[in-house]
């Protein structure tokens, strides 16, 4: 299987993540992709390849003009305005104030912009948010191209990121920019599958409305589980979107066999629905020793993922979102890529 990677995802070297109360190194690292990368290499999965650079077009297709600005800028003005640490807000639009007016200090547009608070924005994070998207983009055109399988080892992750929103460590939703990119080039619909153990609330919001993106997401039940406020059963698209957005929210400690159970069943609806491409958000954060998860997988419960999805028979593209057991990523991140090889 073909690997996209960029060697600018380096650029996004925060110092700071807010978890728990203080300031401790973010858990989105570097090493994760170094161990990744590693592993794939050990394992022989295959070529890995730089992609092209595709500009901001494919990013502005699914984010908001004055939110990728923002993006760009806010380090520096961030800089300008004398503050002393990373650029993370401390105050939000919140209910009963004004959420529809951009504030002129860069401490107001965090808030507005920021969908949480452990996200810190340094310098090259848009940079390598940036070389992310198009890690995805090059994996999405060669399948597209050979039907193939590919793998995007995207870094900064992007399920989190909504049309004018950044937060749980992603700010360019690299599956959603994917999946815009396959339809713009004859698609009829896709499937963006998340098995990320966090509900991919950016990329539903993205394609709430919409009937050519199939969006299924098994994650932690949000009444306990990051991102809270979406990622609930009941929401299940809008307008044209109706029954084209489906979450399956599980308790924390869930068995795989009740998660790969779960899985028939979206992985059903992915069919019932002619989907022509799948895209999968892999986060493999639902692994047993996740240090912020709660899912059980062992790492030989990744080869029997990647084996059951080849089974679906549709061009897969696979994009890195989370997982932080920096140990174990490199293994169960393989595991899932070889095993779907061996399941085709
Ligand atoms: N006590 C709850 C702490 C939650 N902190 C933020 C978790 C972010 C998860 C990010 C991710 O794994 O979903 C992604 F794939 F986007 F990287
Ligand atoms: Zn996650």
């Amino acid at each position: 299987m073909l690997t996209f990677y960029s060697a600018d995802s380096r650029l996004r070297q925060a110092r700071t993540e807010l978890h728990d109360g203080t300031l401790v190194a973010p858990f989105e690292c570097p090493e994760r992709v170094d161990l990744v990368l590693k592993q794939l290499r050990l394992s022989g999965l295959g070529e890995i390849r730089a992609p092209s650079a595709y500009g901001l077009a494919p990013v502005l297709a699914v984010h908001d003009k004055d939110y990728v600005t923002f993006l760009a800028n806010c380090w520096e003005a961030w800089l300008a305005a004398g503050h002393e640490g990373e650029a993370i807000p401390n105050i939000w639009p919140a209910r009963r104030m004004r959420g529809d007016h951009i504030p002129h200090a860069i401490s107001g547009q965090l808030g507005y912009y920021a969908l949480a608070a452990e996200t810190s924005i340094s310098a090259g994070t848009f940079e390598a948010a940036m070389a992310s998207k198009d890690v995805a983009l090059g994996a999405v055109e060669y399948t597209l191209q050979t039907g193939e399988p590919s793998f995007g080892l995207c870094r900064p992750p992007g399920h989190h990121a909504a049309y004018d929103q950044f937060g749980g460590y992603c700010f360019f939703n690299n599956a959603a920019i994917a999946a815009q990119r396959a339809l713009e080039s004859g698609k009829r619909r896709v499937a963006i599958l998340d098995v990320d153990f966090h509900h991919g609330n950016g990329t539903q919001q993205i394609f709430y409305r919409r009937d050519d993106v199939l969006f299924i997401s098994l994650h932690g039940d949000p009444e306990v589980t990051f991102p809270y406020y979406l990622g609930y059963a009941d929401e299940g698209g809008e307008g044209k979107g109706e029954g084209f957005n489906i979450n399956y929210p599980l308790p924390h400690g869930t068995s795989v066999a009740t998660w790969m159970a779960t899985l028939e069943q979206a992985l059903a609806k992915i069919q019932a629905a002619g989907c022509e491409l799948l895209i999968v958000s892999l986060g493999v954060d639902i692994f047993e020793n996740d240090p912020i998860s709660a899912f059980t997988f062992t790492s030989e419960d990744f080869t029997n993922l990647g084996q059951r999805l080849a089974q679906a028979g549709l061009p897969s593209v696979f994009l890195m979102e989370g997982g932080y057991a920096v140990d174990e990523i490199g293994v169960n991140v393989s595991n899932v890529l070889h095993g779907f090889e061996q399941g085709v």
